[in-house]
This record gives C-alpha cells, sequence and structure tokens, in this order.
C-alpha cells in the first residue's frame, strides 16, 4: 500500500536545478533509501517531505491527502537530523519527553511513552545522563527514540549513521533495521553510501542530477541496473559500449562480446559485474608451440616446447626463473634433486615405487618438492609425462604464446588450452558432491598437474597417489577447522570415531565391563581383574561375539584416527606450501578447476577441442573466453581475490572478483569471458 505519493516534483535554486521532475512512491511499512552522490538532490526532497522546503511544482500526497498544504509541525513525519540536535543540558529522558510535552499529553502517558522508547532502544539504564555522557552510538539511539516516540507515520533520517565509527556504524544498521522492523514505521533514510542503502533498505531510489534512475530493491539494482549510471554506481562493474547484434555486443577494437538479446544496431553498454568474469590462463597447444619453433628455432624456449612435443628428454635444462618462483626450495633441496633425478627414467621411479607403499610414499613427496623447486619443461620431457603435461604445457605455452605475440601472429590462431584461474563455487561444489572413487580419479587429474603423480606410475602407486590426493581434498575441505573437525571430513571415519565411546560402553548390558576389559587388554594395560571377568563370561558365550565386536571397533577407529592424521598432516602441508590458509582452500578448488582440462590420458590423439574437453568434463566450464588479457594485480580482502586485468584493444582495466585465493600470478596471460546471460544490456 501506498503511503508516500511524489509526482513531478521539482525544485530550483537559481540556476541551481535540485530536483528536476521527481516521480516516486514510498509503501507503508517499508524502509526506503534516496541514494544518490553528493548534490544530487536528495535532501532537498527529504526537506519537502518533511516541511521545510516547498517544491516549485508537483505533488505530495500521504495516503492520497496534499502533504504540502499541511504545515511542517503539522505533519505525522518526523525528521531526525544528521547532528542528532539534542538538548545538552537535558537528560535523555528528558529530550525524549519533549516533543510529547510541547502536545502537551498527561505526564503520565508521557512516562510511559519514553520508558517503552527507551526499553526501545535499549537505553533505560541511561535514562537520567545527559548526552555528553554516552557514547556516538547511544546519542543517535537517544535521537531515534525522540523521532520515534511521537509515533509519526513517516520517519525522515538524513545521513542517520554518518557521524559514527565504522564499527558502531554497522551495529547501528542492524539496530536501525531491527527497530525499523519492530515499531513498524515507514522510514525513508538519505545516504551517499550505497553500502549503507544496499543493506538497510528494502527499496532504494537512485538519483542524480535531481533526477530519480531507478527505485529498485538492493538485488534488483545490483542484477539489473536499468541505467549507465545506475550500473557504474551501484558496485563495481565492467563497462563496455558498442552496437547491438545478433552475436552480442561488437566493441570497436574488441569484437563481438557474449551480451543477452538486444534490438539490432542499437547503440548499448554492456555491463559484467568482477564475479561474473572466467579468466582462464591461455596456453596454445603443443602444435602451435611447435609451430612457432620452426619459425623461431633460435628462440630457446620455443624449442623447449618443440623437445616436448617430441617427447625427448631434455634432462641438462637449468631450472628458469618463472618457473621457479612459486615455490621457494626448502631445506630438502638436496634430496628434491636427488628425486628429480631418480625420478627422469620410469624405469628407476617404477622400482622406486615397487620399494614398499611407504617408500612410494617418500618418494612421492621428495618428487614432488623436486618437481616445485625444479623447472617443469624437465617435467614434460618425462618419460611418463602423464597428466601433469597439463600444468606444464599451460606454462610452458604461455611464454610461448608470448613469443608468438611478439612476432605478431594472429591471437585467432591459437587454440587455447585453458586452465581456469578464477575459482568460482558451483564446480567446487559439485567436485565436493562426488563419490569418493570419483573424487580420488579426478583428483588425479589435479594431482598430477601439481606433478604429484610423478613417482607413481605403476598400478600401486598410482592407486596410493589417488587414494593420497582424495584424503587431502576431503581434509582440505574442513580446511579452516581444527583436527577434530578435519576428523570429521572424512565421513565414515568420523562415524567410526564418533561411535568410539559409544559403542563399545552402550552396546551390551552385561557386556559393558567385558569390553573395556577386552579393550583395555588390547590397548596393552592389561587389568587382571578384567581379564578375569573376560574368562569367567566365556563360559556364557559372550566373550567371541564381545571380543570380535570390540576388535573391530578398535581397529576401525584406530585406521580412522591414522587416516584423519595424515590427512590433517597434508592439509597442513599444503597451507605451509601455499603460504596462506585460504591459499589452501583455493588450491583444493583449482585441483578441481584443473580437473576438467584435458590430461594425455583424456586428450584424444586427435587435436582436442574446446568441445571434447567439454564432453570430457561436462559439469566444468572450460570455454576460453572472447578477449586476451593480461594480470595486472591481485588483492586479497574481504575473503574475495580481486584481479584487476589490462585487455588487448581496452582502454581501461576489466576487474574479475574470485571466492578465496586465486591462484594466478601478475604478468600471467589470460582469455577473459562471461556468460551472456550473467551480463546486462543497456540502452546507451
Ligand atoms: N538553500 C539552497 N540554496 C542554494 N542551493 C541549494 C540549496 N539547497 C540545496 N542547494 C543545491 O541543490 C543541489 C541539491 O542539494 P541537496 O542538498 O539536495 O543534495 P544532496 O544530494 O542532499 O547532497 P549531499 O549529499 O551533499 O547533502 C545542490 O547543488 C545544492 O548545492
Amino acid at each position: 500500500m501506498t503511503l508516500i505519493s511524489i509526482d513531478g516534483v521539482s525544485r530550483r535554486f537559481g540556476d541551481v536545478v535540485a530536483l528536476d521532475s521527481v516521480s516516486l512512491e514510498i509503501r507503508q511499512g517499508e524502509f526506503f533509501a534516496l541514494l544518490g552522490p553528493s548534490g544530487c538532490g536528495k535532501t532537498t526532497l527529504l526537506r519537502i517531505l518533511a516541511g521545510f522546503e516547498q517544491p516549485d511544482g508537483g505533488e505530495v500526497l500521504l495516503e492520497g491527502e496534499d502533504l504540502l498544504k499541511v504545515p511542517a509541525h503539522r505533519r505525522p513525519v518526523n525528521l531526525m537530523f544528521q547532528s542528532y540536535a539534542l538538548f545538552p543540558h537535558m537528560t535523555v529522558e528528558r529530550n525524549i519527553a519533549y516533543g510529547l510535552e510541547r502536545e502537551k499529553l498527561a505526564k503520565k502517558e508521557i512516562r510511559e511513552r519514553v520508558a517503552e522508547v527507551l526499553e526501545t532502544v535499549g537505553l533505560a539504564a541511561h535514562a537520567r545522563r545527559k548526552p555528553h555522557q554516552l557514547s556516538g552510538g547511544q546519542r543517535q539511539r537517544v535521537a531515534l527514540a525522540r523521532a520515534i516516540v511521537k509515533r509519526p507515520r513517516l520517519l525522515l533520517l538524513d545521513e542517520p549513521l554518518s557521524a559514527l565509527d565504522k564499527k558502531v556504524r554497522a551495529e547501528m544498521q542492524l539496530e536501525l533495521k531491527r527497530l525499523q522492523h519492530e515499531v513498524g514505521i515507514t522510514f525513508v533514510v538519505v545516504t551517499h553510501d550505497q553500502e549503507e542503502a544496499m543493506s538497510l533498505a528494502d527499496r532504494i531510489a537512485v538519483m542524480q542530477g535531481g533526477k530519480v534512475e531507478q527505485v529498485d530493491a538492493p538485488v534488483e539494482l545490483y542484477d539489473r541496473p536499468r541505467t549507465p549510471f545506475v550500473a557504474g554506481f551501484i558496485g563495481a562493474n565492467n563497462i563496455f559500449t558498442g552496437k547491438v547484434t545478433q552475436e552480442g555486443l561488437d566493441v570497436e577494437g574488441l569484437g563481438v562480446l557474449p551480451a543477452p538479446k538486444g534490438v539490432d544496431g542499437d547503440s548499448a553498454l554492456l555491463v559484467v559485474r568482477p564475479e561474473k568474469i572466467r579468466i582462464t590462463e591461455v596456453a596454445a597447444k603443443a602444435d602451435v608451440a611447435d609451430e612457432v619453433a620452426e619459425k623461431a628455432p633460435a628462440d630457446a624456449e620455443v624449442k623447449e616446447a618443440d623437445a616436448k612435443t617430441d617427447a625427448e628428454p631434455v634432462a641438462e635444462e637449468e631450472p628458469k626463473s618463472e618457473a621457479t618462483a612459486d615455490t621457494e626450495p626448502t631445506g630438502k633441496e638436496e634430496d628434491a634433486d636427488k628425486a628429480e633425478t631418480e625420478a627422469e627414467t620410469e624405469a628407476e621411479v617404477k622400482e622406486e615405487a615397487a620399494d614398499t607403499a611407504d617408500a612410494t610414499t617418500e618418494a612421492g613427496a621428495e618428487v614432488k618438492q623436486a618437481e616445485e623447486g625444479a623447472e617443469p619443461k624437465a617435467e614434460a620431457e618425462d618419460a611418463e609425462p602423464g597428466v601433469r603435461e597439463i600444468a606444464v604445457v599451460a606454462e610452458a605455452d604461455v611464454e610461448v604464446k608470448a613469443k608468438r605475440k611478439a612476432k605478431g601472429k594472429s591471437k585467432a590462431k591459437a587454440e587455447p588450452e585453458v586452465r581456469e584461474i578464477a575459482v568460482v563455487t558451483e564446480p567446487v561444489a559439485e567436485a565436493e558432491a562426488k563419490p569418493e572413487s570419483e573424487e580420488a580419479a579426478e583428483a588425479e587429474a589435479g594431482d598430477a598437474a601439481d606433478g604429484e603423480a610423478r613417482a607413481t606410475t605403476d598400478a600401486d602407486a598410482t592407486a596410493d597417489a589417488d587414494a593420497e590426493v582424495a584424503a587431502e581434498e576431503k581434509a582440505a575441505d574442513a580446511e579452516a577447522d581444527t583436527d577434530t573437525e578435519a576428523v570429521s571430513a572424512a565421513e565414515v571415519e568420523t562415524d567410526v570415531v564418533a561411535k568410539e565411546g559409544a559403542a563399545v560402553e552402550a552396546s551390551a548390558d552385561q557386556g559393558d565391563d567385558l569390553r573395556t576389559a577386552v579393550k583395555t587388554a588390547m590397548t596393552g594395560e592389561v587389568n587382571a581383574e578384567a581379564m578375569a571377568e573376560v574368562v569367567s563370561r566365556a563360559v556364557a558365550g559372550v566373550v567371541a561375539k564381545v571380543v570380535a565386536e570390540v576388535v573391530a571397533e578398535v581397529v576401525a577407529v584406530n585406521e580412522a584416527k591414522a587416516k584423519a592424521k595424515a590427512e590433517a598432516e597434508a592439509v597442513a602441508k599444503e597451507r605451509s606450501e601455499a603460504g596462506t590458509e585460504i591459499a589452501a582452500e583455493a588450491e583444493v578448488k583449482a585441483e578441481a578447476e584443473v580437473e576438467a582440462a584435458p590430461t594425455s590420458e583424456t586428450v584424444p590423439e586427435t587435436e582436442p577441442t574446446s568441445e571434447t574437453e567439454f564432453e570430457t568434463e561436462p559439469e566444468v566450464e572450460t570455454e576460453p573466453g572472447p578477449l586476451r588479457g593480461k594480470v595486472v594485480d591481485v588483492s586479497f580482502y574481504g575473503g574475495t581475490s580481486h584481479i584487476v586485468l589490462s585487455v588487448e584493444g581496452h582502454e581501461g582495466h576489466v576487474l574479475a572478483a574470485a571466492q578465496g585465493s586465486a591462484r594466478v600470478e601478475p604478468g600471467t596471460e589470460v582469455a577473459i569471458g562471461w556468460d551472456a546471460a550473467d551480463a546486462v544490456l543497456i540502452s546507451a
């Protein structure tokens, strides 16, 4: 139901048009915000509603009644000033009572209403204090109490939180919302702070230059801005200007970009939110590298790519600085080097992996270290490149592409190998939801991309690696939690652990002591008394069953604990390697992304295409975007990675945002894209 109807209201101050035919409706009981930059006319509109200003034209109705004819002091409207305007010499309760006293209400009623409102704003204990004895937030509550005690139909708040520091401000935002909900009064708040408006208001009128640009709910404003101003004002946005075509928006210098349908030939703005931007590391395929190599035989990096394609080991290559920059060699450098050398032939690796399961694990760990500290091209030349090749190809080919670009080759010729960088939650959620076996299989790909499968080329060793990676993934799911929670990440194991006490203690009436005895015996501290009990009950035939049960339980618990410990250690190791805890999460996500990338096992013999990649892993998007660019900067705050990208042919930067820590370095060449459905087209 409409409470206030504003129709064609204008106000000029000399040459300045403060309000230019403003029309909007404010509903009964809603929290409404007037949002816009300084000087857009929001305060003028508020003052007109309060009766402190008269418009030059237009009308304002309150439930159908002409409000403009009603003098300010008779309007059922209250204005809470930015400065709160409290009387410094009066106590809190007298400040609140003041308006009611002026209305000459009965003292009893005044007392009751003041007490009620003091409770509502949580200041009953401060009733006798004076304003200077209160904090900023408390003073603001007094101002609010004073405004609502008169029970206005409409409460106007001019920048109500601007005098508060950030923390109190956040608290008061919640408080204001609660209060508005509780008292049911229609609130109209004026603010230039979009975050404040978005978090407080049910609906927002975005104003600019004395006009209302758009009135909508916060989500609508964010998702579907209807004017260029709103698109630029609310949140960060990537904006491209061009001509609408059937295929998308044709932007000069950039080509046709994915866009929703529009009117052909129209000039329009394309708006894409940073979190909708998909960036994928671009790397030309080996044959492209080959082709470049042929044309530039003197280029050492291209030669390496060539060599890799031919699968001829070039084991003596020195590590390259870019390749080693990611991870500093650890104190186990020598071991790592040794392991790397050992891992260079499949036969040696097999031998090493075949020794024992422990030896395999150790070798894997060492090799992982070796690889992290090693030059990727050496990996590529490995006789058993397996799934690792993806990461290696990607890195090598970025360099190749850079060379190719330097030679002025058309980017259209590249058939990019992609590795999605900006992590999105959906694919990860899907990956997490997968059954363990599938997860383990996929983990192999991600794992191998990290080079972990290097030393495990025989079946047993690979299975070990799979299990290890699957365990890592599960443990990493519980990453920010305590060790106990890490245990709970392994569902089955958790069950067993959780049942440890309960199962042993609660299973059989007469078996309690017996179970304790057996368990105690099994854990090494033989209790003579308990064992005597065991023996005596053997006659009753209880023992065999109980012993079997307890043995199974203890074994299961021990296994679960061992596994959980290994997982926790793996996670800790991952984290320390990645540098931050958040990075660990991103790595798991990134692995899920990498799983989608084709491997030498999954990529067919014939030239792979994006389509074949989709067929392999249809649930993860790997289509590179239409734009090519470079990562300029990556910053992490608010739980999100904010990635600044330069784009070929585009003057401004493109912003991408990814939840968690994105594993992408400045300088990385990327393809940039988005889904047409995720973008908004606005007529220019
Ligand atoms: N009494 C006045 N005399 C002259 N110009 C005025 C007067 N009141 C407002 N203006 C002008 O009208 C325009 C709108 O002012 P208004 O205060 O409504 O904007 P605002 O959006 O509330 O800005 P802010 O957020 O800075 O308070 C401004 O250009 C302002 O300078």
